[in-house]
């Protein structure tokens, strides 16, 4: 049976650690860090994941300010908070939650924050930064997954990696990152042939999907190293009910596996922990604190 990689204990140690560096950073800077979270519409999902956000915030020691705009705002609305924002001297960090409601253009939105905001990493100037080499700011579920995979195999470099996914917040930048530590690295997608065939080569595999399940415990090699990024949330035994699962069939991938992250309590912990993280670090930076 595989190990389980307990993604909620570890961003747990993360935040206590973070909110040592938030005292820190108040005793110099002389006031919070300041995380801004933008939430356009009623998404349900999103309207979780934004409460949750701004706990974990002020829990940090951190400032937490929070914008609800209306499902019609106008982009020259949103584009102006961004700017105003941007312009604020208390923000440190800036989170404009996506999907954006329809009639938005989400990349015009985040190529307007300041990349010395950019606490998600989305940016071009992040996204060119991670690409290069440059130091920057690294999507926050990329760089949680990163974490536990560091914790859990120490040296990543040469192990064979394949990141299922190639989007924009997950794949590509994940792909990057092991491309950092010097893994050998398959980008898999929806037009990968015999993608069972492409995972069981992999000693690492990081699920970006989006599909319930879908990667099968036969398709894994004997004790890989496997992080499920995936929400899905599906109907349960219960009428009525539902729950969250991941993209990897976590009954028969804990058979083969060697360590794999559950669904929940794996990434999703990992990603605000990594985003106030990021923040502390968006300030620390700001005020000239190394
Ligand atoms: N835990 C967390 O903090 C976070 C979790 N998520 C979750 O991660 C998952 C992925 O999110 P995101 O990257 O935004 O999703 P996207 O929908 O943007 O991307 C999904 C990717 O999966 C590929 N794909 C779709 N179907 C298949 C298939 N049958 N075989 C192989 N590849 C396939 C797509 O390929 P193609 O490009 O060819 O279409 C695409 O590249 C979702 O479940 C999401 O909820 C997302 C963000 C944060
Ligand atoms: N600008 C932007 N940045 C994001 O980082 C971003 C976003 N938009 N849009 C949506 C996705 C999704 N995402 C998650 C964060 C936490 C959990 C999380 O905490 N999950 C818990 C369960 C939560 C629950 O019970 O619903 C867990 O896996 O244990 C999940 C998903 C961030 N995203």
């Amino acid at each position: 049976m595989a190990d389980i990689i307990d993604g909620k204990a570890f961003a747990a140690a993360l935040r206590e650690s973070i909110a040592d560096g938030v005292a820190d950073f108040v005793a110099k800077a002389g006031r919070k860090p300041g995380l801004a979270v933008v939430l356009v519409g009623e998404d349900a999902a999103s309207q979780v994941y934004v409460r949750n956000k701004h706990k974990a915030t002020i829990a940090a020691g951190m400032e937490s300010f929070e914008y609800r705009l209306a499902a019609d705002t106008s982009q020259a609305e949103l584009l102006a908070l961004v700017e105003a924002l941007n312009a604020d001297p208390a923000v440190d960090g800036i989170l404009v939650q996506l999907p954006l409601p329809n009639g938005l253009d989400e990349n015009a939105v985040i190529q307007t924050i300041d990349p010395d905001k950019d606490v998600d990493g989305f940016t071009t100037t992040s996204t060119g930064r991670l690409l290069t080499g440059l130091p920057g700011f690294v999507a926050c579920t990329p760089l949680g997954c990163l974490m536990l995979l560091k914790d859990r195999l120490g040296d990543l470099s040469g192990k064979s990696a394949v990141v299922i996914g190639r989007s924009n917040i997950v794949g590509k930048p994940m792909a990057q990152l092991l491309l950092r530590e010097s893994c050998t690295v398959t980008i898999a997608h929806s037009r990968t042939a015999d993608l069972p065939a492409v995972v069981r080569g992999a000693d690492i595999v990081v699920a970006a999907v989006g599909r319930p399940e879908m990667v099968k415990g036969d398709w894994l090699k004997p004790g890989a190293t496997v992080i499920d990024v995936g929400i899905n949330r599906v109907p349960a035994a219960e009428e009525g009910k539902t729950k969250l699962v991941g993209d990897v069939d976590f009954a028969s991938a804990s058979e083969v596996a060697g360590a794999i992250t559950p669904v929940p309590g794996g990434v999703g912990p990992m990603t605000i922990a990594c985003l106030l993280y990021n923040t502390l670090e968006a300030a620390n930076r700001r005020e000239g604190i190394a």
